[in-house]
């Protein structure tokens, strides 16, 4: 079995590319926007915002393709919505339409933000969808040309991801904290902070069950929410942060963390209120257990104290 893994550098991807999970079940081709991986190493070249997705994928002639490579920069989308149109959107589309054409796997990434954020309790995968900004907007118009293209696919919608490496709100949040005594940070939005490890893990025993058991199929193809358990505010994940940041000696001190209003923190782009997502029927699906959020917090600052 050959996989192909888009967006290797990024924050899953290089999650995806260390674990050796992938490795382990297949030849794995990484790719990235410029044929670099992040230690150096040569990868394939795989830039979505231009034409020619197909010369790649039919010389590679992928099994399974695991499309972890995204335009991300919620904030940013605002100006630049046709690039992550393109980049979240319609070339997700064409992987799709390779796929069907080849019949391979696509596992693709979602987002919390495809929804408008006014509920009360955890979105189902099948609520009705309504982003807010031009980031959502692409994510959902990648969601609907992926189904559209009749391939088989795993289309896995996440939210607030972190890593120990990367881009991410904990990082943020470790170099604001040694530069200021006092954050302030939104407590009025709600979510399921998730560790990329616990999106690699549940993403594998998906593969697996699609792999061993055809039979599974019917169920798994589709949309499903893998985020992990429980719910906190944006304050609540930095005071943790925090807190198990200095519990393990990787700051000095602690800084205050005052919990703000979302008016009080404008930004370019609007932010769901409410983002849980429902992973139950994930957990039915593949018999994966999505531990709580605090569980993966532990586990990546364990990995930064090491
Ligand atoms: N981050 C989050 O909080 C959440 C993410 N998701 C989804 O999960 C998936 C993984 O996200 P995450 O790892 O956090 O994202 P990152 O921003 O960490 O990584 C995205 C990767 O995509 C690459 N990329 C961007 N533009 C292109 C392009 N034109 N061609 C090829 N590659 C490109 C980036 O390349 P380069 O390194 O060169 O910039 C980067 O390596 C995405 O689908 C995202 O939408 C869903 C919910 C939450
Ligand atoms: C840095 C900072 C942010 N905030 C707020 C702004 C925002 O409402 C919230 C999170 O900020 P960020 O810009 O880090 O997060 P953001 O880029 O909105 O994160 C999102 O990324 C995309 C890719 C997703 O798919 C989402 O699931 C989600 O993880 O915290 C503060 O209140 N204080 C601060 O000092």
């Amino acid at each position: 079995m050959k996989i192909l893994l888009l967006g290797a550098n990024g924050q899953l991807g290089r999650s995806f590319a260390e674990d050796e999970g992938l490795a382990a079940r297949g030849e794995l081709v990484a790719a990235t926007r410029d044929g670099t991986l992040w230690n150096g190493e040569r990868a394939e070249t795989a830039d979505l915002a231009e034409p020619g997705l197909d010369a790649l994928l039919d010389r590679v002639s992928p099994d399974v393709i695991v499309n972890t490579a995204a335009y991300t920069a919620v904030d940013r989308a605002e100006q630049e919505e046709a690039l992550a149109m393109r980049i979240n959107g319609e070339a997700v589309g064409e992987l799709g339409t390779w796929a069907r054409r080849h019949g391979a796997l696509v596992i693709h990434y979602s987002t919390d933000y495809v929804f408008d954020g006014m509920a009360s309790t955890p979105y189902a995968v099948d609520a009705p969808t309504g982003p807010l900004g031009a980031y959502g907007r692409s994510k959902l118009a990648g969601e609907v040309a992926l189904r559209a293209s009749g391939a088989d696919h795993l289309i896995l919608r996440t939210a607030w991801v972190y890593a120990p490496h990367g881009h991410n709100f904990l990082r943020t949040m470790l170099r604001l904290g040694a530069e200021r005594d006092e954050l302030r940070v939104v407590a009025d939005q709600q979510g399921a902070p998730t560790s990329t490890a616990l999106i690699v893990r549940a993403s594998l025993s998906a593969l697996d069950r699609w792999l061993a058991d055809p039979g599974s199929r019917d169920e798994l193809r589709g949309t499903h929410h893998l985020v992990a358990s429980g719910h906190t505010s944006w304050h609540g994940f930095a005071s943790a942060i925090f807190d198990e940041a200095y519990a393990r000696h990787l700051i000095p001190r602690l800084p205050r963390v005052v919990p703000i209003a979302t008016a009080d923190y404008p930004t370019p782009a609007r932010r769901p209120a409410w983002s849980v997502l429902d992973n139950a029927a994930l957990e039915r699906h593949v018999g994966v257990r999505l531990p709580d959020w605090r569980d993966g917090l532990r586990e990546v600052m364990d990995r930064l104290a090491g």
